[in-house]
């Protein structure tokens, strides 16, 4: 059975647009996972602990065979594989993923929570959430994204760092 999921990429440690580009290959290559569209890459300033670089941010759209724990595991390994390490709260990394949606599902387990708990309140989330779906709804978020997005404090520091342009996801990597 197909699956729909949203997946946040983030990065502000090192070459940010090699280590974004890295995991959705990694992720498309990935037998069961399909790459469908991306948004564009934007730049953003830092939210939470605010002490670090500007990160660039985008979402994916991905569509899986995977179970949303199984889908959970390949993200953790990619997120290892290409060096994270965990030392401040909220602060640099190489990679972070997230798993924002997965159908319309609602989970909550220790490990793994969908929605992902946080991202109506990160404008770096919904603004390259909202370019690739523009009609999507969020399960028990009845508010229309715009106007979450129109509150968010954080959208301020949002900008365009490389348009998309076209449906190549890997065609946003080239300069
Ligand atoms: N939907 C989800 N996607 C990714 N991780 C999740 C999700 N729900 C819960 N988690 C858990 O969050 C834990 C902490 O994640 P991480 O260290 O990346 O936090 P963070 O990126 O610093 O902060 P934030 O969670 O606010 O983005 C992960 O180990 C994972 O178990
Ligand atoms: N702009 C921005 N700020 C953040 C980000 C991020 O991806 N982008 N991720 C964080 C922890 O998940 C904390 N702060």
């Amino acid at each position: 059975m197909e699956n729909i999921a949203y997946i946040a990429l983030g990065s502000n440690l090192g070459d940010r647009a090699y280590y974004l580009r890295s995991a959705i290959e990694v992720l498309h290559r990935y037998e069961g996972i399909s790459v469908k569209s991306s948004s564009s890459i934007y730049e953003t300033d830092p939210v939470g602990y605010v002490h670090q670089d500007k990160f660039l941010n985008m979402v994916i759209e991905v569509t899986t065979t995977l179970s949303s724990f199984a889908l959970f595991d390949v993200t953790q390994q990619i997120e290892q594989r290409f060096g994270r390490k965990r030392e401040i709260k909220w602060g640099p990394r190489t990679l972070d993923l997230d798993i924002l949606l997965y159908n319309h599902e609602n989970i909550e387990t220790e490990q793994l929570v969908i929605p992902h708990p946080r991202m109506t309140e990160r404008a770096f989330v919904l603004i390259p959430l909202l370019e690739i779906n523009s009609h999507l709804a969020i399960p028990n978020i009845s508010e229309p994204l715009t106007d979450i997005i129109d509150r968010l404090p954080d959208k301020e520091g949002v900008r365009v760092w490389k348009q998309k342009d076209g449906e190549d996801v890997f065609a946003l990597f080239e300069s």
